[in-house]
């Protein structure tokens, strides 16, 4: 396929094949009276293998790389066996042939779903019985969205497989392009074209353009208002995908706009569903490819443990299982839970910490540090401390918040941890990781032990909470003259500062002299002012606790 660069191709809603703008009006007239004759083998493979299908119904994914790549293999990514009636080659010869075409992939490019069904998890959002997502596929509409989700949940391929589903039966008459793209990559300049693109191309073949977005909450908030109209309008539906709480990352605007998913980790026994899939790809290749005799064999407990390492995420699980197998390709021996613990030991950068440091991650690890200081327990304050550390966690992010700590969870109680804390906030900030790593610990570990106090923590709030209120004038009550200063001649006159006792002029300091506005005090209850005489902490008594000392 020769392909002017200026010149843009869409794709014929007839034959799915990748047609020079200029040219699809010849093209459809030609295209339709012939009936679909698709003229990309890459879009005939696919339409072969499922003679139920409208030719139009693979979405087109208009990521730029890998339509190149495509169309230069003719790849069928799924790696299905391709049935032709004309010529019947043996059933081996065509998975050979299949393999070889995507055997370059990694794993989890091989295994990716090509069908919704094949899409492992996320029944909350899916499934036929209470699924949103699945409600709307049914109506034929996909709606914009942002799906948030851990890394290899799946969002990249829910989009793709959103797409082709409802491509594959368009309820309403409405089948829609995929485009693909990413916060990192999309510039200004790109989302106008991909706009302009997604007019014309419903113009011209009543195809809506799904824009997908990796990594959205990357977008600024110009970026995100260029997207705006376009969604309102409806001229082109919204995927974002995000790692982070898109609550905290995008503007209300775009979000009032769009569904909210929330893609949760899979779980073990979906991950080991996934690996066994991926078990069976890789036995696949090297019976046919590889030209190995044995079959890799991991039992249930080692597809356990690489589920563990990989903590929800499928496609790191994928990776970890693609490593074992080079490993042991020409090993002939049965594979233990040690020698693959082995394995994934020798590749150390795989047991790098599991940690993202500006996800989820990053709230959750932080808070569950808090809170174990302020549950006292040193041990696991130190565990989510090295854990952040060795996680990549701005060491000055600790920092600030055990400066917080100090007031907020011990308080009045030991005014020692204020100064402690800001002084490894400056240990920190002078020399810096890994030297400083100690002085954060040390720190963590004097709050933990600490004794707690939310006296001051409640007071502050409560005093707060009541200027806010300004009930009875309490925010706007005159300041009392006696307590004002008189810096002029006429302020003196005026009565500023008059009768004020000067408290070291007296014994002790001690004199009967009111602080509060006359207002505020006429107004409150006297111990409705006692901020500070709020207890330590709670009355409650956890059950919970006697059961533990017990057992
Ligand atoms: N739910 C799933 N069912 C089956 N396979 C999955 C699922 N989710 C992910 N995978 C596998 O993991 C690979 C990566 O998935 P995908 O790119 O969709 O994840 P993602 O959530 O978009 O991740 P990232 O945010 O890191 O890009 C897929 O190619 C597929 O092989
Ligand atoms: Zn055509």
């Amino acid at each position: 396929m020769s392909q002017s660069k200026n010149e843009q191709l869409i794709s014929c809603p007839v034959c799915n094949c990748k047609i020079k703008y200029s040219a699809i009006n010849d093209h459809l007239d030609k295209c339709t009276s012939k009936g679909a004759k698709p003229a990309n083998k890459g879009s005939t493979l696919t339409s072969l293998l499922k003679s139920k299908r409208k030719p139009a119904d693979e979405p087109e994914v208009i990521d730029v790389e890998d339509s190149i790549k495509r169309a230069k293999n003719d790849i069928e990514p799924s790696g299905k066996v391709l049935t032709s009636s004309k010529n019947p080659i043996s059933k081996s010869d065509q998975d050979l042939r299949q393999l070889q075409k995507i055997i370059h992939q990694p794993l989890s490019e091989k295994l990716r779903p090509r069908e919704l069904s094949e899409y492992v998890g996320q029944q909350h959002i899916i499934s036929s019985e209470h699924g949103v997502l699945y409600n709307y596929v049914r109506n034929g509409t996909i709606p914009s969205m942002i799906l948030w989700g851990p890394p290899g949940v799946g969002k990249t391929t829910l989009a793709r497989l959103l797409t082709k589903t409802v491509n594959q039966d368009p309820a309403n008459g409405v089948s829609y392009t995929l485009v693909q793209t990413s916060a990192t990559k999309a510039t200004a300049q790109q989302l106008r074209k991909i706009f302009d693109d997604s007019k014309r191309e419903f113009s011209l073949t009543k195809r809506l353009t799904v824009v997908f977005i990796d990594e959205i909450h990357r977008f600024n908030k110009g970026q995100q208002d260029l997207l705006l109209p376009h969604v309102e309008s409806g001229d082109i539906v919204l995927i974002g995908a995000t790692t982070e709480n898109p609550s905290f990352q995008l503007n209300n605007a775009l979000m009032s706009r769009c569904q909210i998913f929330v893609l949760t980790k899979l779980n073990t026994a979906e991950m080991c569903m996934v690996l066994s899939r991926g078990v069976s790809m890789l036995n696949k290749c090297r019976h046919l490819v590889w030209k190995t005799d044995h079959p890799l064999r991991l039992d249930k407990k080692v597809l356990e443990y690489i589920v563990e390492i990989s903590i929800g995420d499928t496609r790191r699980a994928l990776n970890l299982l693609e490593m074992i197998e080079v490993s042991t390709r020409k090993d002939p021996r049965e594979l233990t839970l040690d020698s693959v613990r082995e394995i994934i030991h020798g590749n150390s950068s795989e047991l790098r910490t599991y940690y993202d440091q500006k996800g989820e991650n990053h709230y959750d690890t932080i808070s569950a540090f808090h809170k174990s200081i302020r549950g006292s327990d040193e041990n696991a304050t130190l565990y989510y401390l090295a854990r952040m550390l060795q996680g990549g966690e701005d060491p000055l992010f600790i920092a600030r918040r055990m400066i917080r700590i100090a007031s907020e969870d011990v308080g009045v109680l030991d005014h020692s941890l204020l100064p402690l804390a800001v002084a490894a906030h400056d240990a920190v900030m002078k020399v810096g990781l890994p030297e400083a790593d100690l002085s954060l610990a040390h720190c963590s570990v004097a709050l933990a032990r600490a004794p707690k106090s939310v006296q001051l923590y409640r007071a502050w709030k409560a005093v707060n909470t009541r200027l806010r209120e300004n009930h009875d004038m309490f925010a706007s009550a005159d300041i009392p003259m006696h307590l004002r200063n008189a810096p002029t001649k006429l302020m003196t006159e005026l009565g500023y500062a008059k009768d004020y006792k000067y408290n070291p002029d007296f014994v002790d300091g001690k004199v009967a002299q009111d602080y509060f506005p006359h207002e505020v005090q006429s107004n409150s209850q006297r111990q409705d002012l006692q901020f500070m005489r709020g207890p330590h902490l709670g009355e409650k008594h956890d059950p919970e606790l006697f059961e533990r000392d017990a057992g």
